[in-house]
């Protein structure tokens, strides 16, 4: 059955959407769909305010499945802001609106191997050679960019091939931006199962899993010691494999967790939230390419930025549902990182105090850690 009733008698589209979206509650689960369907290289759509896109990423497309996505080669092809500011086609988009995504004009010679060097930054060195491309301000913006969320989220590039819905053809099984939003609520977590977990640094420690029905992402805390009516010391990790598991030199991740543990167990008492935000929130696949940008040069800002995602993509709002439901709405936060006391406080849990949480350089994250304090406003 179609998730979108049929409306009665001519109305606008933009009364439409308000009627549709008035009886229609947001479902999360559609847009787990959407982000499993993208993964596996199969279009999807979204709708927004002024209609729908229809829209296939072009890192799980090949020319086989765009040829049937788009067999008249009419597609536009959907990029970041970002993206079009390194192949300097920002004076072709919306001005007024600088973040907006872009949208290039297909033309036969724009084909998929082409379209994937103009989404994948990483190909710059080795195919610098493009164009003429015709861009302009993306249509249905706000489904564009809600289309590069998604990307991001399912761990893509972002970047799509696009149909927008065709006057009286009603893109019926699109998803909107408030099933995107429900998908991504924090509210939605819950805590799942707990059991001890003696760590090294920390025997006395229990860990704690929440998930949300939709998300395969589970996220942890581990609570070491016993409460003593004091706000716990808590540090927020959010994950880095390169780092954690790794050993990877190129972050201060995996001192950090340990640190952290070592830290909360000789304060008595606290909580170490183990956040699945890989990659400040692009996912691991994503963050590798930012690495092979940092490769050629670019520091840790410029490389997210021209991948096509913001510099930080985290939302903090998970670590503070997690703690209100382990009771704890008063924390001293271990960090220098002034973004996560906020991003608590706007989640209703309150930082009394913020305890650095500096490891010593090494050769190879020394401009990393330089570049957090000189660009994204760390305390080292
Ligand atoms: N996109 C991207 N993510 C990175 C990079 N290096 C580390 N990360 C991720 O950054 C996250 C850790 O964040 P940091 O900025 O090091 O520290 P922080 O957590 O913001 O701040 P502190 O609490 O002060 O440590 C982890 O998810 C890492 O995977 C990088 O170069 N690019
Ligand atoms: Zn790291």
């Amino acid at each position: 059955m179609p998730r979108l009733a049929q409306t009665i008698g001519p109305c606008s589209d933009r009364h439409r959407v308000r009627l549709l979206s008035a009886a229609t509650p947001a479902d999360p689960r559609a847009a787990a769909r959407a982000i499993d369907a993208m993964r596996r290289g199969w279009p999807i759509a979204i709708r927004g305010g002024e209609g729908a896109l229809s829209l296939l990423a072009v890192e799980t497309a090949d020319a086989e499945r765009l040829a049937a996505f788009d067999p008249h080669i009419a597609a536009p092809l959907l990029i970041s802001a970002g993206r079009a500011v390194t192949l300097k086609l920002t004076n072709q988009r919306d001005a007024a609106v600088p973040d907006a995504p872009v949208m290039i004009a297909r033309r036969p010679w724009l084909d998929f191997d082409t379209a994937v060097a103009l989404a994948d930054p990483q190909l710059d060195l080795s195919t610098p050679m493009k164009g003429p491309f015709r861009a302009t301000a993306a249509l249905v913006p706000d489904a564009a960019a809600a289309a590069l969320r998604l990307a991001r989220i399912a761990g893509l590039l972002p970047a799509f091939f696009v149909h927008p819905e065709a006057p009286g053809r009603r893109i019926a099984e699109a998803i909107t931006l408030a099933d995107i939003d429900s998908h991504q609520d924090p509210a939605r977590l819950r805590l799942v199962t707990r059991a001890r977990l003696p760590v090294a640094g920390a025997e006395d420690a229990e860990i704690v899993a929440f998930r949300t029905p939709e998300s395969p992402d589970e996220h942890l805390a581990l609570l070491i010691g016993q409460p003593n009516g004091a706000p716990p010391l808590v540090r927020l990790h959010s994950e880095c494999l390169t780092g954690d598991v790794l050993g990877s030199l190129k972050c201060d991740c995996g001192p950090q967790l340990h640190a952290a543990i070592h830290a909360i167990a000789e304060n008595g008492w606290g909580i170490l939230l183990y956040l699945r935000q890989e990659g400040r929130g692009i996912g691991l696949v994503n963050k590798l390419r930012a690495y092979a940008l940092q490769d050629q040069g670019f520091d840790t800002v410029d490389a997210n930025v021209r991948l096509g995602f913001a510099v930080d993509a985290r939302d903090f709002g998970v670590a503070g549902q997690m703690l209100r439901q382990l009771g704890q709405h008063r924390v001293r936060l271990l960090t220098n990182n002034p973004d996560k006391v906020a991003g608590l406080a706007a989640a209703g849990v309150k930082v009394v105090e913020q305890v650095p949480h500096r490891l010593p350089p090494n050769p190879h994250n020394e401009r990393y850690l330089a570049t957090k304090r000189d660009r994204t406003g760390h305390q080292l």
